[in-house]
């Protein structure tokens, strides 16, 4: 599946947003390895705090579904930005989590701009689960 066409899967899920606080709404569409695509959108809170952004709901989704952690292909997150939406530092790190560090990233805006990067590049010198082994024994 191209970036394009994973970018049309954002849009759509980006309709189910959640946003009566911010009026923001994202969407993510994120490719797995057996070429499903998982939907997610941000879905605010009163209390602001627990707003959950459209990256982590499309990567808890595909959890929660049964699809292992770091196998996904392509994640894809639009906004109506001015330029490619700039996912915020919690999903950086929850990609660093549950993503390879090289899996592509596709940032897009309802202009058809569009930015590829990875992982890696939106969060340089992450903190991830092999660091964990690295304590002093
Ligand atoms: O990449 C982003 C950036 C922001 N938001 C959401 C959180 C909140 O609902 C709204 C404004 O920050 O946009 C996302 O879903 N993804
Ligand atoms: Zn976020």
């Amino acid at each position: 599946m191209d970036s394009t066409t994973l970018l049309k899967e954002a849009i759509k899920a980006r309709e189910k947003a959640y946003i009566p606080y911010s009026h923001f709404g994202v969407g993510a569409a994120l490719l797995d390895s057996e070429g499903q695509v998982h939907h997610g959108c941000n879905i605010e809170n009163a209390a602001y705090g627990p707003t959950n952004c459209a990256e982590r709901t499309a990567m808890f989704r595909a959890i929660a579904d049964g699809h292992q952690a770091r196998s996904f292909k392509a994640i894809a997150v639009v906004a109506d930005t001015e330029g490619p939406v700039a996912p915020c530092g919690v999903c950086r790190q929850v990609m660093v989590e549950l993503c390879d560090l090289d899996m592509l990233v596709i940032l897009g805006n309802l202009k058809g701009e569009i930015r590829e990067t990875t992982v890696r590049e939106l969060l340089p010198d992450s903190f991830g689960p092999s660091d964990l082994d690295k304590v002093q024994k």
